[in-house]
């Protein structure tokens, strides 16, 4: 795949905002088409895993293993992601690690187009942040009752610089949830952005910023292509 992004957006026109927000928000990132694609990709090809902080503990259990455990393993998992939550510290999500080995096509040429010198080049230019050499990925699967409280995405090892995510469920409605949404330090909120089809949402790894609930009214799964810009 060549460049991924929206002829049609001068990504030039987003460097102020970013340098006064380290944040920022582009609709209509990539063609309408590639956005389609990748969308079918993770709601018909992808298996899900589901990652879960139990007991202070990252987890991650397929659906196979999460089928094999008994109620009371289930309920006891679940009593712990819900203490831990309570706290503000928890998440649950459904997620696939997406590499260069990765098997889907479209996928595949997604993780090779984010890791291409152009679109690090074009990240570095929008946002000042220099010194990218590397995309990670992940696809990921809310559902309703699942969530990711505040965090900052700070991993020195990894080198992460900015983060980012393509938000690919079509027709989102804001009251299902789901939202990302950014904090202050003392936990007031600044800005919450609705995971709508085809926009992309970039920050700079220091801000706080969680993704809400999803309501048991939520019509459709929150599907979204995830990872960092960094170097390592
Ligand atoms: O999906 C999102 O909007 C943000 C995900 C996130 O914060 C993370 O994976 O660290
Ligand atoms: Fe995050």
């Amino acid at each position: 795949m060549n460049f991924p992004f929206n002829e049609k957006i001068n990504l030039n026109d987003f460097k102020e905002p970013f340098l006064t927000d380290q944040k920022l928000r582009v609709c209509d990132i990539l063609s309408f088409e590639e956005a389609a694609h990748l969308y079918q990709a993770l709601s018909e090809n992808v298996t899900f895993d589901t990652a879960m902080a139990v007991d202070g503990k990252n987890i991650v259990v397929s659906a196979e293993e999460w089928k094999a455990l008994k109620d009371e393993q289930r309920k006891q998992i679940y009593f712990s992601l819900m203490e831990n939550a309570a706290k503000g510290n928890g998440f649950s999500y459904g997620r696939r690690y997406i590499t260069e080995n990765e098997a889907n096509t479209v996928l595949n040429n997604f993780f090779s187009a984010l890791n291409s010198e152009r679109v690090l080049s074009a990240m570095s230019e929008m946002t000042g942040v220099g010194d990218l050499n590397y995309a990670s990925m992940q696809a990921t699967r809310f559902v309703p009752g699942q969530f990711l409280t505040r965090h900052k995405d700070v991993v020195e090892q990894e080198g992460r610089k900015l983060a980012y995510v393509f938000n690919l469920s079509p027709e989102w409605h804001p009251d299902w949830g789901g939202l990302l949404q950014f904090f202050n330090e003392d936990g007031t909120t600044t800005e919450s952005w609705t995971p709508n089809f085809n926009t992309l949402s970039l920050f700079t790894v220091e801000n706080i910023h969680s993704v809400t609930y999803l309501t048991p009214f939520a019509k459709k799964p929150r599907y979204a292509l995830t990872g960092w810009f960094g170097k390592r």
